[in-house]
């Protein structure tokens, strides 16, 4: 049934939920204190994505990438697709596990455990070894197993501590991960509109499809490497068109208003079958990354520009 046209602008900032999800404390970082902006969860991270693309939120927080996991392809195939959508922010979650039963729940009497797929691979070890007998069995999120724990559906979920206190649960074991101090990497995606302005310190990201052709990957990266940019990440996803073309997710140092960065983007565009800008963000770590040379400074572009005019005006050499 077709919706009636919003009369106001969205104001809801949408998380993969149900309430107690990392994504909902690491939202808690982006909207300061509760009451101010309000949170809305959604199923999946498809679905707080479309709340975005639809109207009825104005941004999503979805998890990109973790520090023992990789990425969250769900997200990033999301950006990919449909409508644009960009990145505005990044937060840095420290991600810690508990394994959360039903009180008076023993190791013994945990048949199933359950929890986000990323969130099990991080603690597969330890479940191996605690739960040898226990099925394992993915759910939407970690606070969507610890809800059906509650609900009697399985007998552990492996989630934030704040999830099994949400929930009714017991902490069964605290620091269940394989590799403590994991940390999860979150972007807050907003519709295309104004960028926000660069501190400094700051990353872009963008996907790009190369074309088919020996050599085309170090092309593109010979695009950054000339221009003195450093890559923060890259990696690829396939483009579900056939086996062999793939998409490559990338984040680089700088602002699409530094010159270098601007340029690096239109020889992409040039260059590549397809390529997608997702944004230009201040880093959550806040530090300026690595020293820009003088060739490749603002002032080197204006300098070089001022000289081609001349050139293209008869009036230099
Ligand atoms: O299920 C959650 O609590 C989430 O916020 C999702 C998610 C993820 O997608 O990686 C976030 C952080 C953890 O690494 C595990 C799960």
């Amino acid at each position: 049934m077709p919706t009636a046209p919003r009369s106001t602008a969205p104001t809801e900032f949408a998380y993969l939920g149900p309430e107690g999800t990392f994504a909902e404390a690491a939202l808690g970082t982006v909207t300061g204190s509760p009451g101010t902006v309000g949170t809305r969860p959604e199923a999946s991270v498809a679905a707080a994505l479309t709340a975005v693309r639809n109207g009825e939120c104005a941004a999503a927080l979805v998890p990109l990438e973790n520090s023992v996991e990789g990425s969250v392809p769900a997200t990033m195939d999301g950006l990919v697709t449909g409508d644009p959508l960009v990145i505005t922010r990044e937060v840095f979650l420290e991600v810690a596990f508990v394994l959360a039963v039903r009180p008076g729940t023993d190791a013994a009497d945990v048949r199933t455990v359950a929890s986000h797929p990323h969130a099990l691979a991080q603690c597969r070890g330890r479940i191996a070894e605690l739960l040898p007998g226990a099925d394992v069995v993915p759910a939407a999120s970690t606070a969507d197993a610890a809800r059906r724990v509650a609900e009697g559906e399985f007998d552990a979920a492996v989630c934030a501590a704040i999830a099994a206190d949400r929930y009714g649960l017991d902490a069964l074991v605290t620091d269940l991960a394989d590799h403590p101090g994991a940390v999860t990497r979150f972007v807050l995606v907003e519709p295309p509109g104004g960028l926000p302005a660069p501190t400094g310190a700051d990353k872009t990201t963008i996907t790009a499809v190369v074309h088919d052709r020996t050599g085309a990957l170090l092309d593109l990266l010979a695009e950054f490497a000339v221009r003195g940019i450093s890559l923060a990440r890259i990696e690829s996803r396939p483009t579900r068109e056939r086996l062999g073309v793939y998409s490559f997710s990338i984040d680089v140092e700088g602002h699409v208003s530094d010159r270098r960065v601007s340029d690096a983007l239109a020889a992409l565009h040039r260059r590549c079958a397809e390529v997608r800008f997702l944004g230009s963000y201040a880093r959550a770590d806040e530090q300026p990354g690595k020293p820009v040379e003088e060739r490749v400074g603002d002032q080197a572009f204006a300098a070089a520009e001022a000289w081609v005019a001349r050139v293209r005006a008869g009036t230099a050499v």
